[in-house]
């Protein structure tokens, strides 16, 4: 199969099962692109769009945007940089453009060692082995700190390398740090940080897609912002508005509306570009606020 990008569809690269998929089909669809999945299918069409989707592994899509195979990729910035780094030192083509962090797929590339391990600094990973799935971002790093150390590579099970003998320490993705401490290994060096990145391929497109992709954006920026926002109406007392517009965080030009039945009170409606705790709602309660509401929004344009 051969994507044709000269043509006047979109060739979009997400990864087809893992971390990132639920999440990258999600927000497409969020931003009006629908798609009829078939499991097994390599390349989706959308029903509703000039869009094809190319579902691979993540590895696989920096260098299917930086040969131009592909248009747009959805992947995460760790194996983006990882593929980056590779790419230059191999001398193949490596640019891209950055078209947006994505609100998804976040996590931290680290060094762990075995928790028994009496481990001091950096310097105590010199001439040490450390299994990682990222050999290039792990020695990019190393070079940086002054360390030389092996890599092993593996592309899977890298938290049980030290275990198996394979390696001192692990250079692997954390997030919430479960697999680690299953693994009897602590998290010593954050390396990288990551979440998932919008990328484009770098040459121009041509004028059907580059208009696509003026309208994808600010319906992605609409639907990453609404993501991000509550949209809150309690009533107040008229008289402790200055103190319940100072709790509201990030709420601007509230409306403030009058209620049928007192003239004391009034509603207050407003937008939130912040969570609200359940600290700052009791914090309104004290200061004479009821009725608090707070409520997802679908989608926002400015
Ligand atoms: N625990 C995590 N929490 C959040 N994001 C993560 C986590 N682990 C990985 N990611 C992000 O999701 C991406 C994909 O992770 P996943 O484990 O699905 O990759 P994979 O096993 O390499 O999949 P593939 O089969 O596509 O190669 C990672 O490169 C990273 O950007
Ligand atoms: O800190 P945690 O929350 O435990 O997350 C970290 C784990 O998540 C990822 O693997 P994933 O679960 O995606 O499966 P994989 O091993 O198949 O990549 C990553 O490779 C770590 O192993
Ligand atoms: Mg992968």
């Amino acid at each position: 199969m051969v994507v044709d990008t000269n043509s006047a569809r979109l060739t979009i690269a997400i990864q087809k099962s893992g971390r990132l998929s639920k999440e990258s089909m999600k927000l497409l669809e969020a931003c009006g692109v629908k798609f009829s999945l078939h499991e097994a299918r390599l390349l989706a069409h959308s029903s509703n769009q000039p869009i094809d989707l190319l579902r691979v592994r993540d590895d696989d899509i920096p260098g299917l945007v930086m040969d131009g195979v592909v248009d747009l990729g959805l992947v995460g910035e760790n194996v983006l940089e990882e593929a980056r780094l590779e790419r230059v030192a191999t001398k193949l083509p490596a640019e891209i453009k950055r078209l947006r962090p994505l609100d998804f797929g976040g996590c931290r590339l680290s060094i762990a060692v075995p928790k028994e391990d009496n481990y001091n600094g950096l310097k105590d990973l010199e001439g040490k082995r450390i299994a990682t799935t990222y050999p290039y971002l792990l020695q990019d790093y190393l070079q940086r700190q002054g360390i030389s150390a092996s890599t092993a590579v593996l592309t899977g099970s890298v938290e049980v390398a030290p275990r198996a003998g394979l390696a001192d320490a692990v250079c692997d993705l954390v997030s919430t740090g479960a697999t680690l401490e299953a693994n009897g290994l602590v998290e010593k060096e954050v390396i990288f940080t990551s979440q998932a990145q919008l990328i484009q391929r770098p040459e121009p497109l041509n004028a059907a897609k580059q208009a696509l992709i003026d309208q994808l954006l600010p319906r992605l920026d609409g639907v990453q912002m609404a993501r991000e926002s509550k949209y809150i109406m309690l009533h107040a007392p008229r008289a402790a508005l200055d103190k319940v517009a100072a709790l509201l965080p990030g709420a601007e030009d509230p409306t403030i509306l009058p209620l049928s039945h007192t003239d004391e009170l009034v509603a207050v409606h407003v937008v939130s570009t912040e969570t609200l705790f359940w600290e700052t709602m009791e914090e309104l309660k004290a200061v004479g606020c009821s009725s608090i509401l707070v409520l997802p929004i679908e989608k926002m344009m400015g």
